[in-house]
């Protein structure tokens, strides 16, 4: 409340005293040039001389004002720039502040921002690692979509942190309290999903000797996480989509449904509109579910994350070990067909097979192909900088991966800033920042 009449005030008070001077400036000149035409004077003089003395008045006011409002802005920017949290091209050398200063500030605030935002999404969500674009705008949806009773329909290729995201969905619900049930369709024969699913009465079928609550009745109160929908049988996603509108259950054998209060987040690697289009998925369950679809990028599209998954994902070896700057550089231009779960299992496959430092031989052998790929961090990577620190090392990654976008783009800077998924004026500052010669590479690939 404070905050946002502070910030009605400077918008209303700051045109107010400039409006105030102006109608001051102007009753004197009016109050001068009467009493002058009264005395049969030229009111001329008189009216150069006040008109300039409240020009120039107004002047220094507006002066005075722009100081103490831009004062405290600037000085953020500059300690921004020199904490190096930011990217502008800092506060001397060519830097593009000269030339547009509004756009210097839009820069810095932007970049801030990011950072606050990288610091609250590492706070908020610690088990996810997301330093891409398309991770953290998964975070902001799990935000948004957690304290929500809402399906969730979570897509996105096998191993890309589906099941993550579904726990933290629930985790970050008001139904944290109470249990979150998972159940993968996939990995139960067609014939026990349902009684899985919905429990079943003693006595239902052979072998039923006792009541058994199904997978609903467990989660009440809680989350269920249907995993690998795309593989549920017809009959049965009729069923659930009964569960969904009717919030009860009915147990195989028994006579009564069974009210349940449960939150449903299912997650599918398969195409599910295309299982739609074919008829092997209902529509009417679908569109249930997808109330609020999230999508996971594949690692391959998203590898600004691997450095800091890889970074993650050692954290849980009792070895204090590193990973030299040739293996880095093969693990960040793999393609990683099996996402993050592949790369954690290579990271530790690795971890067992190297000692302090891991090399590429001690990298699983599927990687090995990687090695002999131009990447863009091997461009930068040299196998002598193993004392080189993480900071550095991202760097040049970051470098190696828009000479890789330019190289891909033939040089188009529009071209290669939509395949990085930035904004081109954010290529633009990183390639003045790490003096990337663009022409030199247009000329070599189209050579
Ligand atoms: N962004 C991430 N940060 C940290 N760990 C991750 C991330 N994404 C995935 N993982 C890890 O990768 C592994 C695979 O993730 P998960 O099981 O959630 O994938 P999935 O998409 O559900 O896979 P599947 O489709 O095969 O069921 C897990 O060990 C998980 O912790």
């Amino acid at each position: 409340m404070k905050k946002s009449l502070y910030h009605i005030k400077l918008y209303i008070i700051v045109p107010l005293i400039f409006t105030g001077i102006s109608i001051l400036a102007f009753l004197v000149a009016y109050r001068i040039a009467y009493e002058k035409l009264l005395g049969g004077m030229n009111p001329a003089p008189h009216l150069i001389f006040w008109g300039s003395l409240f020009g120039a008045f107004t002047f220094v006011c507006g002066l005075v004002l722009t100081r103490v409002i831009l004062g405290p802005v600037e000085k953020f920017v500059v300690e921004a720039e020199s904490l190096g949290v930011t990217k502008t091209g800092g506060v001397h050398g060519d830097s593009p502040k000269a030339k547009d200063e509004m756009a210097r500030y839009t820069t810095v605030f932007r970049q801030v921002s990011e950072v606050l935002n990288r610091i609250e999404a590492r706070k908020l969500f610690p088990e996810i690692v997301a330093q891409s674009k398309a991770m953290r705008q998964v975070l902001s949806q799990i935000k948004r979509v957690a304290p929500t009773d809402s399906t969730v329909l979570i897509t996105g290729e096998s191993g890309t942190g589906k099941e993550l995201v579904a726990d933290s969905i629930h985790r970050h619900s008001q139904r944290n309290g109470r249990r979150f049930v998972k159940i993968n369709c996939a990995a139960i024969p067609d014939t026990l999903l349902e009684s899985e699913l919905f429990g079943y009465e003693k006595g239902a079928f052979t072998g039923a000797a006792a009541r058994k609550p199904g997978k609903f009745e467990q989660a009440n109160g809680g989350t269920v996480f249907l995993d690998e929908i795309g593989d549920m049988p017809l009959e049965t996603q009729a069923k659930i989509l009964r569960v969904l509108e009717e919030k009860e259950v009915d147990r195989l054998g028994g006579v009564r449904p069974i009210p349940v209060d449960v939150r449903v987040v299912a997650a599918t690697n398969r195409n599910i509109q295309k299982m739609v289009a074919d008829g092997a998925f209902r529509e009417d369950l679908f569109f249930r579910l997808n109330v609020f679809p999230i999508q996971l990028p594949p690692l391959r599209e998203r590898p600004e994350d691997i450095p800091f998954l890889i970074e993650e994902f050692m954290k849980f070896s009792s070895k204090e070990s590193t990973i030299s700057p040739p293996a880095m550089h093969i693990l960040c231009a793999h393609q990683w067909p099996g996402n993050v779960r592949e790369l954690r299992n290579a990271v530790e496959s690795s971890l067992l097979f190297g000692k302090e430092v891991v090399e590429p031989e001690h990298l699983p052998p599927a990687l090995a192909g990687s090695m002999a790929v131009p990447t863009p961090a091997g461009v930068l990577i040299s196998g002598e900088d193993e004392s080189l620190d993480l900071d550095f090392r991202l760097q040049e990654l970051e470098k190696g991966i828009l000479v890789e976008a330019l190289k891909r783009s033939d040089g188009v800077q529009a071209q290669a800033a939509r395949l990085l998924g930035i904004k081109e004026r954010s290529l633009w500052h990183r390639v003045k920042k790490y003096g990337i010669d663009v022409s030199q590479i247009r000329r070599h690939t189209r050579q």
